[in-house]
């Protein structure tokens, strides 16, 4: 099947961005979900609600080192009229309940002018209902004399519940902790690891098969022969599916004949999605989509996107192929629009989008045929206003303008041109950009 005469070479029958990403997404749903060993878990979605079958912290304990008291017995205390009291025991922590200095039969309990000497995170000895830290003491005076002396002098009134942390503060037993859906970072794996769990279940990380197509195309550390052109694609499309949270495999690079599409296709057999890049526009050479069409399902060709217009989407067996356009920087934009949501659909993500903010051009920018035109730009700050500016070179073989950017900014299909000052979408896939930039003043 030749293309040429297909109806859909004129932009005004191409299918748009957003009919596009919706087809795509719809073939899309969050992997099974699998028991997980917490570490692994970072960043990956929950799949279960997590219920405390504990409370956090377990038992009510000392925030301070120092003494567990009665608040009213240190009632009017201060450095010259200190209240004195008699060290009966102390509460180390780990243990399940204070002991004697001297032996004694009966049961260690803090009755009025007593107190306990006590160290952070021990059990909140029976009778105690605050601490004095060792500072509002005489202790600080002369080091660890209560032991020998048996008595210890408070310079300060202590308030009930002073540097007692309760049990259940943070965390009530049978609460619920975390609703399916929460995305695990490092505090949520802290707290399911207070609460005792060592797996989790959680969508695991889709796994995407990255096929580089094209006769000229070479592994990236062999010596350039005339015509040649090294792989960086895969490279890149390798580090932005990781970036999104895929397990990215790299399956080589074809040439440009059906067979070795073919052969190459048989190690992506474990994959959750196939990104190709390269072989998808008009060429005589351009396999990718008659192979969609020959040997696989063929769902889309061409969207209404500048750069990134020949891309493809289909099926091979019954796994979806995303074939990105050749173009280094068509190849970027197409990932970031169309497989990028389709990896975090995948990872059990409801939050698809970049961050999205407005600001004005600085310089214009032309849009001649109609279609949504991405384009490489600095966004930044003045006078509290957001500005944003494309950088000079905007050629999709240029990969350099995705350094010199740090987002993309959108000129919508229908504008032929974005005068100087016309306020546009601009699309940030780094967060720590978009902090940046609204920390600094420039
Ligand atoms: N007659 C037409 N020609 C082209 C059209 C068109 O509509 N009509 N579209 C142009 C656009 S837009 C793009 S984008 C490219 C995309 O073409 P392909 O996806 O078929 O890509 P190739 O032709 O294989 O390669 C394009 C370009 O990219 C370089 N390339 C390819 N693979 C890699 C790689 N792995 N790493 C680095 N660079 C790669 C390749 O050498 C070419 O220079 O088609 C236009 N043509
Ligand atoms: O996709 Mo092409 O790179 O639009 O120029």
């Amino acid at each position: 099947m030749h293309f040429s005469h297909d109806p859909s070479g004129t932009t005004q029958t191409m299918m748009s961005v957003d009919e596009a990403r919706e087809r795509i997404l719809a073939c899309f749903a969050p992997l099974t979900p699998r028991r997980t060993p917490l570490l692994d878990a970072l960043g990956l979605v929950l799949a279960e609600p997590i219920i405390a079958r504990e409370s956090i912290p377990p038992f009510t304990n000392s925030a301070m080192d120092g003494y567990a008291v009665r608040a009213s017995d240190t009632r009017g205390a201060c450095p010259d009229r200190p209240a004195e009291l008699r060290v009966i025991g102390e509460a180390p922590a780990g243990t399940p309940s204070p002991r004697w200095f001297i032996d004694e039969a009966i049961p260690l309990r803090i009755e009025s002018g007593m107190a306990i000497r006590i160290m952070t995170g021990a059990v909140l000895p029976p009778g105690a209902d605050a601490v004095v830290r060792f500072e509002d003491t005489d202790e600080s005076d002369t080091p660890s004399t209560s032991r020998s002396r048996g008595v210890v002098r408070v310079r300060r009134e202590i308030t009930t519940g002073e540097n007692v942390r309760h049990a259940g503060e943070d965390i009530l037993a049978g609460s619920i902790v975390f609703e399916p859906g929460t995305v695990l970072g490092p505090a949520h794996l802290g707290l399911l690891a207070s609460l005792g769990y060592s797996w989790v279940l959680v969508h695991p990380r889709p796994r995407i098969a990255i096929l580089a197509t094209g006769d000229e195309v070479v592994p990236i550390d062999w010596p350039l022969e005339p015509g040649q052109i090294r792989n960086s694609n895969s490279t890149v499309l390798a580090a932005l599916v990781h970036q999104t949270g895929g397990i990215p495999k790299l399956v080589g690079i074809a040439a440009d004949r059906e067979e070795d599409v073919a052969r190459h296709l048989q190690y992506t057999h474990d994959a959750d999605l196939i990104l190709t890049s390269g072989g998808v526009s008009q060429g005589d050479y351009d396999r990718i989509k008659e192979f969609l069409r020959a040997r696989g399902r063929f769902e889309i060709w061409q969207v209404r996107i500048k750069p990134g217009k020949p891309m493809a989407f289909g099926f091979v067996a019954d796994t979806p192929v995303l074939a990105l356009p050749g173009n280094p920087v068509a190849a970027v934009v197409a990932f970031l629009q169309f497989a990028r949501p389709a990896i975090l659909r995948l990872l059990g993500r409801a939050d698809l989008e970049p961050i999205r903010v407005r600001a004005r051009l600085t310089k214009p920018v032309e849009n001649r045929g109609r279609r949504r035109h991405f384009v490489r730009a600095l966004l930044h700050r003045r006078s509290g206003e957001l500005w944003v500016t494309p950088v000079p070179q905007q050629g999709s073989g240029i990969l350099s303008s995705l350094v010199h950017g740090n987002c993309l900014a959108v000129i919508p299909e229908e504008w032929s041109e974005a005068p100087v000052g016309s306020e546009v979408t601009v699309e940030l896939y780094d967060p720590s950009i978009a902090a940046a930039i609204f920390a600094a003043e420039s």
